[in-house]
Order: structure tokens, then sequence, then C-alpha cells
């Protein structure tokens, strides 16, 4: 088993010899394109897409290799995965060469392989340089090909890059100073999950509203910042991809997606020092005001200005960027109870809320919105100790309340606001 780093992009065809020409300026070995085609194996149930697993036949010069990419962790564009990889003589499927500790419960060699049919393929040109960066080696892959399923086609266009040893920093700084441009945008879906996209038709995803982050009872205040914005990232990742394929509301739940990142950071800004932060909050305001700016709203998720913010966002969740900033008490404080800082901080938003909306908002509701979002927000991040249906109420009180001011529904915001105030609160808190 090894375990597969690789942080995605998606390249546009108008950068393509550009961003050739950058990678040939790089030291390193390059090796010149070679025709990769893959058959991708799943089950009419679709047992192995259930289970997060991709298997495929690979060809290339008349070899052949079975892997199976098992269920992994996606950051962003970052994506880590266990891949086994069995070579063969011809290309037929030989489950049993897969070491028995790969499959999970209730999957295994004998009863699957009956079960699978080729459902799609990813035929492509590989070209390949391999450089030595920072304290790393990095393979960085540019395929250029198509991906087929049942009826349907789509160009696939990609630039992957591949930690072969070393550290994860260095695969981020090397795409952000040396690659990163206008035309390129990061992919959250790997080739597979693409393939079986294509197969049930292509329909882009549904725009989804931010939910209320789930963490163990014994989360750590790191943890709880990390997952925290894991769930940022996830949210702008999901649908930038929305974004670059036109789907109205993508934008605006960017922009959400922006925003939650931004008040993650104010909300932890107790502990974490600002400037830990500084270049990051930069980046993250850069891109919302490009969103607040920008009417092509389909080209923003292909500008360099979204990719650098991501990419600095990814950077600083996945290396914990706010560690060599914190003192010794802030790391000891870091190690306690994240319940307990919820519980404090939700009294916290609660008291804004009740300054800020005491009175009948008169005129200028909509000045009122932005401190009602970072409110929402802050609840999304620390509401989850609770059983949802303690939760919701409180939460769907003020969401109500956001949508009426946001939709300048007049007559309504007044009764909502009254009713937003009067649900007591869920939460552990001094006054109960
Ligand atoms: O060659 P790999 O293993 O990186 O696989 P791929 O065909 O590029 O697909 P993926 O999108 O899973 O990296």
């Amino acid at each position: 088993m090894s375990q597969e780093i690789e942080l995605k992009f998606l390249v546009h065809p108008d950068v393509t010899d550009a961003l050739r020409a950058a990678l040939n300026a790089l030291p390193g070995d390059h090796t010149t394109p070679r025709k990769l085609l893959n058959i991708y194996y799943e089950t009419p149930d679709m047992l192995l897409r259930r289970h997060d697993m991709g298997l495929r036949i690979r060809g290339v010069d008349g070899c052949y290799e079975m892997t199976m990419k098992t269920a992994g962790r996606t950051v962003g564009g970052l994506h880590q995965r266990p891949e086994y990889n069995v070579a063969l003589t011809e290309p037929r499927l030989a489950l049993s060469r897969f070491p028995q500790e790969m499959w999970p419960e209730g999957l295994d060699a004998q009863t699957l392989e009956p079960q699978l049919s080729p459902l799609f393929h990813t035929d492509f040109e590989r070209e390949k340089w391999v450089v030595a960066y920072g304290k790393s080696r990095i393979e960085i892959a540019l395929d250029m090909g198509e991906i087929r399923g049942g009826e349907s086609r789509e160009p696939l266009s990609e630039l992957e890059l591949e930690l072969l040893d070393g550290r994860v920093e260095d695969i981020l700084a090397l795409a952000r100073e040396h690659l990163l441009r206008d035309g390129l945008r990061q992919g959250g879906l790997s080739k597979a999950a693409r393939g079986y996209n294509l197969a049930r038709g292509n329909a882009p995803g549904e725009c989804k509203a931010l939910s209320v982050l789930e963490l163990a009872p014994k989360a750590t205040l790191e943890q709880g910042l990390s997952g925290a914005l894991a769930q940022a990232l996830a949210h702008w990742q999901y649908h930038e991809e929305l974004l670059a394929r036109g789907v109205p509301g993508a934008q605006k739940q960017v922009a959400h997606a922006v925003a939650l990142a931004r008040h993650i950071l104010a909300l932890f800004g107790v502990v974490v020092p600002r400037k830990a932060s500084a270049r990051l909050r930069e980046q993250l305001s850069q891109f919302s005001d490009a969103l607040d700016a920008e009417t092509d709203t389909d080209a923003l998720a292909w500008r360099v200005v979204c990719g650098s913010a991501k990419l600095t966002l990814i950077d600083w969740l996945v290396t914990c960027g706010w560690q060599p900033f914190l003192s010794e008490a802030a790391r000891s404080k870091m190690q306690g109870s994240f319940k307990r800082f919820a519980d404090t901080h939700l009294s916290r938003v609660a008291a804004e809320l009740k300054a800020a909306f005491r009175q009948p908002l008169a005129g200028r509701d909509i000045d009122q919105l932005p401190r009602l979002e970072r409110a929402l927000h802050c609840a999304y991040v620390l509401a989850g100790f609770y059983p949802h249906d303690a939760r919701q109420p409180w939460i769907e009180g003020w969401q109500a309340l956001a949508r009426a001011i946001d939709g300048n529904l007049v007559y309504q915001i007044e009764p909502l606001r009254k009713q937003a105030l009067s649900v007591a609160p869920f939460w552990r808190h001094s006054g109960q």
C-alpha cells in the first residue's frame, strides 16, 4: 500500500502552452507524453463507489497495472488516499492479488469480481516532470485527453502534483510560486469521481447551505479550528465546481464559505494571534472583494485571486500555520476543551445579537446583515455539541430573520426579529 498525496488543478485550454513553458523552466527530469488508457470497473449497484473506492486497469505501452484507490481525505484540492497497485500481464481483473487487508468489511475479491464490468474510461496523454523542490521530490503530470462514460464524453485537462517524498508544504509552495496563474483552478474531484458523474448523466450538483460543524465530544480547541476551516474549504471547493459550471446561487455559497473562513479566524483570534493569519486574511479579503466586484462569475473560479487564496488556506490548514505563533499559554489553551470554548462564545454571540437587534430595525435593515451572518457562521462552528432538535429553533429563528433582511421582506422583518429574540439559549450558559 502506498499513500498518494496529490494536488490537482484543472487547466483551461488557453494556458496550456504557457504552463508547459513554466514546467520546462523548472530544473528537473522531463518525460515526453505517453498514452495512458484506463478502464474503471463497477458493480451494477455501485458497490465500490458506496465504499468510496475506485478500481481501474491502466494500460501504458503494452504493460498493465490494476489499481484500487481506497477512501481518503480531500482538503480543498489536496487529495490523500491509500492506493494498491498490482502489475498484470494482461488487461484482466485479478482481485485476489490485492492484499487481504485492503478489503473493508462486507467486500471480498471472490464475490465482487464476477459482478464487475467497465463503467467509464479515462484516456489521456501524460507528460511528466520530476523536480526537487524545498526538501521534497515532486512529480508533476500534465494530463490531456478525455473521460468517456456511456454515451457521454468530456475533455480532461489536468495538472497533478504528487509528492514522491518530502513535505506537503513543498507541493503547495511550488504550485503557488511557479505554476499558479489565471486559467488554473483546483480540482476537488478525482478522475474517477468525474467518471462516475459522467456515467450518471453529468448533471451538476445542487447548491447546499452551510451546516453545523459536528465534532467528537472531547474535541480540542485546535481540532475545532481545523475542523471548522476544513468545512469552510469543502463548502468553497464544492460550490466553486458549480460556479465554474454556471450554476445559479453557487457564487453566493462561495462567498459564504470565504466569509465563514474569515469569521472562524476572528472567532479563534482570542487564542491565535492576528499576525499568524495576516497573510491568509489579506488573501481572503482580496478574493472576497473580487467576488463582490466580478460580473463574469463563471470565469472567477479560474482567476489567480481565487486559487491563491484557497492555496494559502489549504497551506495554513495542513501545516497548522498558527502553531509557530502560539505562546506557551495559547498552546495549552489549544489543547483544552472546544466544548467549553463553544459555550462561552455562544453566549457572546447571543449577547451581540441581542444588543444589535434589541430595537426594531429602522430603515437600513440591510446594514445589520453582515453582523447577523457573522453570528450565524459562529453558531454553525460552535453549536455541534448539542442535539439537532435542541439547537435548531434558535438557529432557524436567526436564519429566517437573515433571509427576510436579505430579501427585503419588510413586513416579515419585525415579527421575525421578535421571534428570534424570544428563543431560549440551547447551550450551557451562566444564566441558566
Ligand atoms: O495516475 P494517478 O494514480 O494519479 O491517477 P489519475 O488517473 O491521475 O486519477 P486521479 O484523479 O485519481 O489522480
